[in-house]
């Protein structure tokens, strides 16, 4: 990948009236990056793809491609391409006439187009008899494909894709979002993405910006992101997580008014007097067992146990609140409503969110 500015967002700011829907957002992509923006409805993010594609104007800031100011070129002219939720297929036409769309646009002779539009079938992995089927014939997977092979036959430096995923069922989106990543590996073309879900930025991306209410929150990769949060709000909106208030004692020990703390235990980024939140995600909680040595504890009462497929998950009500334990099904443990359970976990498990509350 490299790692030269190729799309550069400088404070872009979108207002509509008074209301600010983007808040001085900078930016860089790298060329082929596979980059994705969550957030929940409402933070920005159709707002930001709009600006990016050209469908919309920025009412302050800049964007560059390769340098070059584009945020004044018409989206028609744009070397960019957007993959819509709702596919924007022709369904009249074949699946071939609308692959060949952006071809014929650009008046490639038609014996070129066909060869381009078989590679492409060849590429989404669908059968070259595709070619002269109808889209009403295919189905919602197929036609997902069809359109990102019609979107990579206008040959663009940067596909954006506006969740493309979210009206299918579970199963297809797993096996979409597998194979849009092995596409984006085998195009080595830059994805700009974007989703509500977690699941889908986790599973792709290189690296994902979380949106809040019009500013980037953070912008990592995502086992970073997962793991070590900047805030209350990025911990919880990728997934679940259990937070305690500490506080830093001398020499980088912990202090808790819930957690019963190892006096041992230095968490090396707790300065003496810091405050802020001690994340541990469920899957490294664990039942503390009577010889059992952990940093840190915490008792409380079995609230539930939740089945998640081959996970088990468990809510102990603790005096920090609702705790989340999770285990594999295959260690799934016999226990009832109202039993009294004592938690443990690790301090190289745990990330603490300085000043968070
Ligand atoms: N044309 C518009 N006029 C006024 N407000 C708008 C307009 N477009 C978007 N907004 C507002 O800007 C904010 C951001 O909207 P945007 O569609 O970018 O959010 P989003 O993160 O994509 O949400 P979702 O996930 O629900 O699609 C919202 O509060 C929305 O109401």
């Amino acid at each position: 990948m490299d790692s030269s500015p190729f799309l550069r967002l400088r404070g872009v700011v979108k207002t509509f009236g008074s209301f600010t829907a983007l808040d001085s957002i900078d930016l860089d992509i790298a060329e082929g990056e596979f980059f994705t923006i969550v957030g929940p409805s409402g933070s920005g993010k159709s707002t930001l793809i709009r600006l990016l594609v050209g469908m919309d104007d920025l009412t302050s800031g800049e964007i560059r491609l390769r340098d070059q100011r584009i945020d004044d070129t018409p989206a028609n002219t744009r070397p960019t391409c957007m993959v819509f939720q709702s596919l924007a297929l022709f369904p009249h036409m074949t699946v071939g006439q609308n692959i060949e769309f952006p071809l014929k646009l650009r008046k490639e002779p038609p014996d070129g187009r066909k060869a381009k539009a078989l590679d492409l079938l060849d590429l989404l992995r669908l059968p070259q008899s595709y070619y002269d089927k109808r889209i009403s014939q295919c189905s919602g997977g197929e036609k997902q494909r069809v359109a990102l092979a019609r979107a990579l036959a206008f040959d663009p430096e940067i596909l954006f894709f506006d969740e493309p995923l979210s009206a299918l069922d579970y199963r297809l989106r797993k096996t979409l979002e597998k194979e849009l990543k092995d596409l984006h590996a085998r195009t080595g073309k830059t994805f700009v993405y974007i989703t509500h879900s977690l699941e889908e930025a986790m599973v792709m991306s290189d690296r994902i910006a979380i949106m809040k209410e019009g500013r980037i929150e953070q912008i990592s990769e995502a086992d970073e992101i997962y793991g070590a949060p900047v805030s209350r709000f990025v911990a919880e909106f990728m997934g679940e997580v259990n937070l305690f208030d500490v506080r830093g004692a001398s020499g980088g020990a912990v202090s808790s008014d819930v957690l019963e703390v190892n006096p041992t235990v230095k968490l090396p980024n707790l300065k003496e007097g810091a405050r802020g939140l001690l994340m541990v995600r469920p899957e490294y909680m664990r039942f503390a067992d009577a010889g059992d040595a952990f940093d840190f504890t915490l008792t409380g009462v079995l609230h539930g146990e939740y089945a998640l497929g081959s996970r088990i998950q468990y809510e102990i009500d603790t005096p920090g609140g609702m705790v989340t334990l999770e285990n594999l099904r295959e260690d799934r443990r016999p226990l009832s409503e109202g039993q009294e359970i004592t938690l443990g976990f690790n301090a190289e498990n745990t990330h603490f969110i300085d000043g968070a509350t």
